[in-house]
């Protein structure tokens, strides 16, 4: 004890001062004191908080009745204050709960549900109340209409802190355009400095709301996102937990209130994803972690001197000579049939050949002669001699003191298994030392069925592997030892032995952890999705384009994962070049649940990811070799759960959970190995375009001075650069009719070269001015305006050709389209 702790002990009285000023807080005491946890921490930000609550309920709430979202947005200068109005066409709240969602903290409908949704924990908007009243004094005003109902309730109200329960000033009914939906009005202390991050919220929600209508109107400003579709985001539905990553103290609360009785029925009613085999597999490692598992030994080959049978046959009597031989034997044979056998597979053995010799022989082989047979079959098996037990001391150095000529059967078991498991280059003798070591576990055993846990196996290896390391003068290492390990607990057999009740476990709290182990280590489905709602890559990329003028989008959505028994999925894009701004750093959008996180960037696992990701890998400018990139981009992440991890109630920030932060690099990465085709493909065009104009200026010069040398005609240049290039040339030729029939008719011909080594397939459109006749196969022509478009498929291999030919006019004019092939790899002559 301290001094100060002993004087406070002596002084009379002060624990019960103490006492007289301890008092419960309410819930709305204390974020009353502590605001800025609820995102509430200035005026500027109180503001964009307040829009960001009422417009994410408001989504919630219409998407939840399957309500194409309809929200309008206001804020107004009134006096010293601003008023914040916000309108939905949700579904409305009931007289009954409606002073309970403003007026209560902690009142919600989200709370326990494993569905997607933005709201999460019922705090939000009597959050927003409570800031309101605190700052203008004013209460909340609250108009709601129901579906199907004729008239709206109209309540003004605010939180009583000292109760956590709504104070109702006004409560009436009134009439309301609507026919259904919720407004809300709130006064606060506010100002418009943070108008960028408003206007980003709104214009974010859009992105990744594009089932929504969204109106914003400020002092300065007024905006309209009209809804890109009509399709709502597919309907989510509630799941039970997910076996993986669901917390100890979560499994107990749920072993004491569910109604089953068995594990097997607890984790097939409560968990999504467990049925019977699955539930089997959960409690097969339950049973390795709580039991143990049993060391399953070799049977003796023929040539050993253990004989399971005489053992057997020894201690067995008055059964008859006959019967005897046959039980000692029907136990010896089914026992050499196995590659290895556990003391409870023995008992079975010896349970089945009793009953089946006891038939045969009109006997009964009780319970002790029973017991007796597996005792002595099994000390055979072990090599177990009732004459050693005296030498059998173990010596300081693990070793026992009996002649090492004298192996004993799992010595020499656990020497093979050793040795296959460690390197080659450890000595035969050093081996078989660590093995006598190992062996003297099992059998200072008081459990003589040699059970042994993992953890136990894992310590009794370490043990003799440190002894070996001392007395031995050898290395073993950690690989050595779990190899060891591995190897050992893979010949080692689960044990049957009945799980206790869902009762027992649920007051158990050693036994309940294992249980939540083996839930771990089960191989288990991923949770279904449906309880998910993603944007989806398609939309993801879409909701880029329509926000980011860019060259280049990519986007990708990973596999649902599992952290803390919730699903969540992660989504990631990235937008490159165009009218994207090349200085600076690129510009990080992050999304939870189809809300964008607006503040607290620097907090959040997301922007973490991003900056932990080698970006010159893919192409981009890292200055340093961490960090934001740099360069016209933009990285937006989603993250869809059940249950986003918030750093904080303000749910700014995505907390650093690893199994998360896992799936956003990985949607990341996969985004980005986009990003670098693209930008690998670009530069290299841009070298062959550079190349290309290189020789465009020299081929010409050249060409002119050999016809000029050689007095021949010039060659044709074009040819040559699709040949130095490797390009797709496209040629056209025309011959004249030969005069007869139609005397103004000529042959089209466009040639294909490939002069690459790849297989190139080719979109070619001729827009003709007359009518094309005769076409060649597979080409066709259709008439628009006077017009005739020839379409052509071509598929050219690597350094073959194709033609195309047909008959017109003489007269006509063309007008050639290439498609399939980039422009860089193309040489047209039209
Ligand atoms: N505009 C609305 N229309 C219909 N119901 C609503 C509306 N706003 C809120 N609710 C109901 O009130 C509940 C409480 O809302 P609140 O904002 O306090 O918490 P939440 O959205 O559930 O969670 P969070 O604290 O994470 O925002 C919601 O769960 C919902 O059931």
């Amino acid at each position: 004890m301290t001094s100060l702790q002993s004087t406070l002990g002596d002084e009379p009285g002060i624990a019960e001062e103490l006492a007289d000023n301890q008092r419960a807080i309410s819930i709305a005491e204390f974020f009353e004191k502590n605001k800025h946890m609820l995102g509430f921490d200035s005026g500027a930000r109180g503001l964009v908080t307040a829009v960001k609550e009422a417009v994410d309920n408001a989504l919630d709430a219409a998407e939840e009745s399957s309500i194409l979202p309809d929200i309008y947005v206001e804020i107004q200068e009134a006096d010293d204050y601003y008023r914040l109005i916000v309108e939905d066409n949700g579904p409305g709240i009931t007289k009954e709960s409606l002073p309970k969602v403003f007026g209560k903290l902690l009142y919600g409908s989200r709370f326990h549900a494993r569905e997607q949704s933005r709201g999460q924990q019922g705090i939000g908007i009597s959050a927003a109340v409570l800031y309101s009243q605190l700052t203008s004094g004013k209460p909340a005003k609250i108009t709601s209409r129901t579906q199907g109902s004729s008239e709206a309730e109209y309540f003004e109200l605010i939180v009583d802190t000292d109760e956590n329960e709504p104070e109702i000033s006004v409560a009436e009914t009134t009439t309301w355009d609507r026919p259904h939906g919720t407004r809300i009005e709130l006064e606060m202390e506010a100002n418009m400095r943070a108008r960028a991050q408003l206007h980003d919220y709104i214009k974010h929600t859009a992105v990744v709301n594009p089932h929504a209508r969204l109106e914003l109107r400020e002092p300065t400003a007024h905006f309209k996102f009209e809804r890109a579709t009509d399709q709502l985001p597919e309907e989510t539905e509630e799941i039970r937990p997910h076996p993986h990553g669901v917390e100890l103290g979560t499994v107990i609360k749920m072993l004491a209130a569910t109604d089953s009785h068995s594990v097997s029925g607890f984790l097939q009613e409560e968990f999504t994803r467990v049925g019977k085999k699955t539930a089997d597999s959960i409690i097969d490692e339950f049973r390795d972690r709580h039991f143990g598992r049993e060391m399953a030994w070799k049977p003796p080959a023929s040539h050993e001197a253990a004989d399971v049978a005489a053992a057997v046959e020894n201690s067995t009597a008055n059964k008859g000579a006959k019967a005897t031989t046959d039980f000692a034997e029907g136990i010896a044979d089914t026992v050499s049939s196995r590659d290895r056998i556990a003391h409870h597979e023995l008992s079975t053995v010896v349970e089945e050949v009793a009953d089946e010799v006891g038939d045969e022989y009109g006997t009964t082989f009780g319970s002790t002669v029973r017991e007796k047979a597996l005792e002595s079959a099994w000390a055979a098996l072990v090599g177990h001699d009732e004459a050693d037990e005296e030498d059998n001391q173990d010596d300081q150095d693990g070793t026992d003191a009996t002649n090492p000529e004298d192996v004993s059967r799992i010595v020499a078991d656990l020497y093979e298994l050793s040795d296959d498991a460690t390197s080659t280059r450890k000595d035969d003798e050093v081996v078989h030392a660590f093995a006598v070591r190992l062996a003297g576990t099992f059998e200072d055993l008081e459990d003589d069925r040699h059970r042994l846990t993992r953890k136990a196996l894992e310590s009794a290896v370490d043990r003799a592997a440190d002894l070996t390391e001392e007395y031995d003068d050898v290395a073993f290492g950690d690989t050595a030892r779990e190899n060891v390990v591995e190897a050992i607990w893979d010949v080692m057999v689960t044990v049957p032995d009945d799980t206790p009740l869902v009762r027992e476990l649920a007051s158990d709290r050693d036994a309940a952890s294992d249980l939540v182990e083996g839930m771990r280590a089960t191989n288990i489905m991923a949770p279904p999705t449906r309880c998910l709602s993603p944007i989806t890559a398609g939309l993801v990329e879409a909701g880029l384009k329509k926000e980011f003028d860019a060259d280049f989008y990519a986007a990708a959505t990973r596999d649902a994962g599992v952290s803390g028994g919730d699903p969540f999925i992660v989504e990631a894009g990235i937008a490159y070049g165009g009218d994207l701004p090349a200085e600076g750093t690129a510009d990080v959008l992050r999304f939870a649940n189809r809300v964008p996180l607006v503040y607290q960037r620097g907090a959040c696992a997301t922007t973490d990811v991003v900056k932990s990701i080698g970006w010159r890998n893919y192409g981009l400018d890292q200055p340093g070799g961490s960090g934001i990139p740099s360069g016209p981009a933009v990285i937006m992440v989603h993250v869809a759960s059940t249950n986003v991890p918030f750093t904080s109630e303000s749910k700014d920030a995505i907390a650093n959970v690893p199994e998360i932060e896992d799936e956003i690099e990985l949607a990341i990465r996969e985004a980005a190995r986009e990003l670098k085709r693209y930008l690998n493909k670009r530069r290299s065009m841009q070298k062959r375009r550079q190349k290309q104009n290189v020789l465009g200026k020299i081929l010409p010069e050249m060409a002119e001075k050999v016809a000029e040398v050689t007095g021949r005609n010039q060659p044709n240049i074009d040819d040559a650069v699709a040949r130095i290039m490797n390009n797709v040339l496209v040629e056209r030729h025309l011959e004249d009719g030969d005069g007869g029939g139609d005397g103004d008719a000529s042959t089209v011909k466009l040639v294909v070269e490939n002069h690459s080594s790849t297989n190139e397939t080719l979109e070619i459109t001729d827009i003709v001015s007359a009518e094309p006749q005769n076409l060649s196969d597979g080409a066709s022509a259709v008439e628009m305006d006077g017009e005739w478009f020839v379409s052509w498929e071509a598929d050219v291999p690597g350094g073959e050709e194709a033609t195309l030919e047909y008959e017109v006019s003489s007269e006509a004019s063309f007008d050639i389209d290439v498609k399939g092939v980039d422009a860089e790899k193309l040489t047209i002559t039209s």
